[in-house]
């Protein structure tokens, strides 16, 4: 589903990663790992379209990806740094939003935002939501929505310790769902339930 072959990428006269091959195939997760400012957060940028490489080339579902492009957008699922809700909204509000916009059946809404911990707050605009209130309901848009692939760049942030058990769980509803799953994270259970891990260094 995500195959990259010889990839570089140059940050001014450093190359952060070069001739990087990488594969994750449908029903798969991948993890990256290696230290702050090694590259994870642009390779999963090249991953998106969001960033072009200087070398080789990445393919994802046998296309060049493209984030503007609204049928690779349909397909691949995102959480990124700068990723953003509607803070007008409630959680509730969110996942008929979502599920209008797909056209999709989400499951029953009340029963999801239970389980990603935000019951008590299903009716409650979101604007004021904790850091990891917020990162829950970000994550739970990514994941419930319909996907082929999801990318997510470091989602254990903000999480408590429920919530990374969370996230270990809805990570492996999306793989059981056939998705293609990278994941770039910190987090020691995401990387041993990973299929393949790739560290930079
Ligand atoms: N567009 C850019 N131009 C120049 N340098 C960049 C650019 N994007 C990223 N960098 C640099 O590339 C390096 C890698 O950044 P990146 O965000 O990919 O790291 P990371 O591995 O995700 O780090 P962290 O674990 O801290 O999130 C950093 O030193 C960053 O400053």
């Amino acid at each position: 589903m995500i195959d990259a072959k010889g990839l570089g990428v140059r940050a001014g006269e450093l190359w952060l990663f070069d001739d990087l091959d990488f594969s994750v195939d449908p029903g798969e997760c991948a993890a990256i790992v290696g230290p702050n400012g090694v590259g994870k957060s642009t390779l999963m940028r090249c991953f998106y379209g969001m960033q072009k490489p200087q070398r080789g080339r990445v393919l994802v579902d046998g296309k060049v990806p493209d984030e503007r492009d609204v049928e690779f957008r349909r397909k691949v699922s995102v959480l990124f740094d700068d990723s953003d809700f509607f803070a007008e909204l409630t959680p509730l509000q969110h996942l008929e939003l979502l599920s209008g916009s797909f056209g999709a059946d989400l499951g029953d809404h009340e029963e999801l935002l239970r389980d990603a911990g935000l019951g008590e707050r299903m009716r409650v605009t979101s604007g004021h939501f904790s850091a990891g209130q917020r990162r829950r309901l970000l994550l739970l848009g990514v994941t419930a929505r319909p996907h082929r692939v999801l990318l997510l760049d470091e989602p254990e942030r903000a999480l408590d310790t429920a919530g990374k058990e969370w996230l270990v769980e809805v990570i492996a509803r999306s793989t059981a769902a056939g998705a293609a799953v990278v994941v770039a994270t910190h987090h020691p259970p995401l990387l041993e339930a990973a299929d393949s891990v790739l560290e930079l260094w």
